[in-house]
């Protein structure tokens, strides 16, 4: 199993591409679903994640075709088998994105049950009820969700919390389902608006995307379109807080800050100096980071999928800080491997409570998930001597090249087997 090791202590420097976000690219794939006729995907990240979903897509006879370095064409002309096994759905939770499609598309669909997973139960019970809403039969039975419907029908639906992909799963349902479709309490990140953008260069007519309030009008059929996946905002974030942590000055390519106020905010208040062009960032870092408090919440507040990595930058900050996770359950499963290098944490239900050290001391750590495992690599990249991160499989499944990009920026991090 792949291993990352890390030499820390050199500033990060220099600048590096940022690759197209995990969190559009996996729904807007599944979007493909929804049209017999070719669509056409450009800045789709190489990531694991990404080869699972082209995995179930081309399972169930999407046709898969890579077009040069990350572009992709998707035909869902032949689409025969409206299954996700079981085997495909328990290494990638967003395998649930096929669901709405495909229920509204071919009228039936057999999706396993993705189950608990390490930073919480995340079921999809707002996806079940959305689709019920619509007129959609659906059974829970030995582990999978099976739906049925003739033709889906529009309706108005509000969720019992915020949901990123149960609002994306039903948008897409919507699309082709017979008059209008209002999600109310909608998710308002930015992929659910990338998604909808997507949606509607293949003909479907939505609006409110990055509101609380989607309507979508459905429509008798999508068309083939092209798409360009939006910037991933959280593999930006990750590298402003490497570079932040370790006194650095970075600039990052072929991103923005449209998405990324709270955690730009936040970098502000450590003392980080922060430069916003149109397709890049600029981080300067100060020489010691101030302690920054935060709460995790929906979109446009603080994003939960940046908690690990402030949490690490917070580590050795000059103060005290809060973390509150309002999102998930058990996503603090980090803190106990950042406290094997030195890390000054104590937990108090949803709090985490960071008192920041002067250093940080290189150690073997063990990833636990994809942002756990970001926090690692961050707080490897500043402790002194050699962190050893294993399971970085939860690492690729959402960073692509991580070692080679943040070689680029001249950290000592190679991959050992
Ligand atoms: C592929 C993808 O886009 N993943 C993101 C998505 O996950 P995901 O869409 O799975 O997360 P949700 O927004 O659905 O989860 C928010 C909360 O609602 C709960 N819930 C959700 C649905 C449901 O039917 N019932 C229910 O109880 C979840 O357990 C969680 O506590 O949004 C999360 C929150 O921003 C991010 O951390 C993930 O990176
Ligand atoms: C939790 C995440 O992803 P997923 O929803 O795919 O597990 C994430 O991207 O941080």
């Amino acid at each position: 199993m792949d291993k990352l090791l890390i030499e820390g202590g050199k500033a990060l420097s220099g600048e590096v591409a940022m690759s197209g976000a995990k969190n559009a690219a996996l729904p807007i794939l599944c979007a493909s679903l929804l049209t017999a006729e070719p669509v056409h995907f450009t800045n789709v990240p190489h990531l694991n994640d990404i080869s699972t979903m082209l995995r179930l897509l081309g399972d169930m006879g999407v046709g898969v075709t890579m077009d040069g370095v990350d572009g992709l064409v998707l035909n869902g002309g032949g689409l025969n088998n409206p299954v996700a096994s079981y085997e495909m759905v328990k290494t990638m939770r967003a395998s649930i994105l096929v669901l709405g499609p495909l229920v509204a598309r071919g009228g039936e669909a057999r999706v396993s049950l993705p189950g608990g997973c390490a930073i919480g139960a995340r079921p999809v019970d707002q996806h079940i009820k959305g689709l019920q809403a619509m007129g959609a039969e659906v059974k829970v039975e030995q582990g999978y969700v099976h739906a049925k419907a003739t033709r889906l029908k529009g309706a108005r639906i509000c969720t019992d919390m915020v949901t990123v992909t149960g609002t994306e799963n039903l948008m897409m349902a919507a699309c082709l389902a017979e008059g209008e479709t209002i999600i109310e309490n909608a998710a308002r990140e930015p992929e659910v608006v990338d998604l909808a953008n997507c949606l509607i260069s293949m003909g479907a007519r939505i609006s409110g995307a990055g509101t609380d309030v989607i309507r979508i009008q459905g429509v008798d059929k999508l068309h083939g379109a092209t798409h360009a996946i939006m910037p991933d905002r959280i593999e930006t974030g990750t590298y402003l807080c490497a570079a932040a942590v370790t006194g650095g000055d970075i600039r990052l390519l072929k991103t923005s800050a449209a998405y990324l106020d709270t955690v730009v905010d936040k970098l502000m208040d450590a003392g980080c100096d922060i430069t916003v062009e149109r397709d890049a960032i600029r981080l300067v870092a100060p020489k010691r980071l101030k302690a920054v408090s935060l709460r995790t919440a929906p979109y446009p507040a603080f994003p939960t999928d940046m908690q690990a990595q402030f949490m690490a930058i917070n580590c050795i900050a000059d103060g005290v800080a809060t973390i509150r996770e309002t999102i998930f359950e058990n996503r603090f499963m980090h803190v106990n491997e950042l406290m094997r290098l030195g890390a000054n944490i104590q937990i108090e239900g949803n709090n985490a409570i960071v008192r920041g050290v002067e250093r940080l001391e290189g150690a073997t750590v063990m990833a636990t998930d994809l942002r756990a495992s970001a926090s690692l690599v961050i707080a490897g990249l500043v402790a002194e001597g050699e962190t050893l991160i294993d399971r970085i499989y939860h690492l690729d499944r959402g960073y692509e090249r991580i070692e080679e990009k943040l070689a680029r920026l001249g950290a000592s991090v190679k991959r050992v087997h």
